[in-house]
């Protein structure tokens, strides 16, 4: 496995009453796997991928990435680990408003640390808007954008530096049924060609079934 949690839990104190939200969560992720996460409102879902994803801390567990144990590791190393290897898509897109498409992944890239030349980054970044469909907008402003192009672009700059890992909590949430599912059948192509482990979150059930697994979080628990 390429990425594993081990008997997470997380509890949240608001005045002087704790709460724990993940009560031990076990979660495995594959390579070329789309694993979705779903359950009810206020279960969890989004705790623990951002505890994943490493953009929280758990109160207690492990967390595995590629044979290492991610809370072992100094914060530098882990920064640059999930800089490397992770990718990140939300719901709303968060595109920079003032660059291009291009420029959106070049500062991606760069971000990364990534070791390619200037003249190999857009190739790179040219190859991908291609792959994503959005060759012939790689100049434009998110202002032109719909909010198809927008994810899409999202997208294509959270796997551009060629991640591991793709977190994706709730991608479709902002767009229409069609969109969705294009937008889900560009999330399933990433995922096998590039043999990327996704994991996504959704309340949407009929996208369930681009998913390779799907876990049902309830009361802070995977059932
Ligand atoms: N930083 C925080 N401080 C206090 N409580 C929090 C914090 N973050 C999340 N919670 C609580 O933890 C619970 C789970 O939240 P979370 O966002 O993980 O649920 P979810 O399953 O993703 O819900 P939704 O489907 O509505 O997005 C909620 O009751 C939420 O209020």
């Amino acid at each position: 496995m390429i990425f594993s949690t081990s008997n997470i839990k997380k509890s949240f104190t608001t005045g002087e009453v704790s709460e724990e939200i993940l009560k031990g969560v076990d979660l495995t992720l594959a390579e070329g796997e789309i694993t979705a996460l779903v359950g009810s409102s206020g279960s969890g879902k989004s705790t623990l991928l951002t505890i994943a994803a490493g953009l929280q801390t758990p109160s207690s567990g492990e967390i595995h990435f590629d044979g290492q144990d991610l809370g072992a590791l100094s914060p530098e190393k882990t920064r640059q680990i999930r800089a490397e290897s992770f990718g990140f898509v939300f719901q709303s897109s968060h595109l920079v408003p003032f660059l291009t498409a291009e420029e959106q992944l070049l500062l991606m890239l760069e971000t990364a640390g990534s070791p390619l030349s200037t003249k190999q980054q857009r190739q790179e970044v040219e190859k991908i808007l291609d792959e994503v469909g959005m060759g012939h907008r790689k100049s434009a402003y998110p202002a032109s954008m719909s909010g198809g192009e927008k994810q899409r672009i999202a997208i294509a700059r959270a796997i551009v530096h060629q991640p591991k890992i793709l977190f994706a909590d709730e991608p479709t949430a902002s767009l229409d049924s069609t969109k969705s599912r294009e937008v889900m059948e560009l999330l399933q192509k990433l995922t096998k060609t590039l043999n990327i482990a996704t994991l996504m979150v959704t309340h949407e059930e009929d996208l369930l079934t681009y998913a390779d697994r799907v876990l049902t979080m309830k009361d802070g628990r995977l059932a």
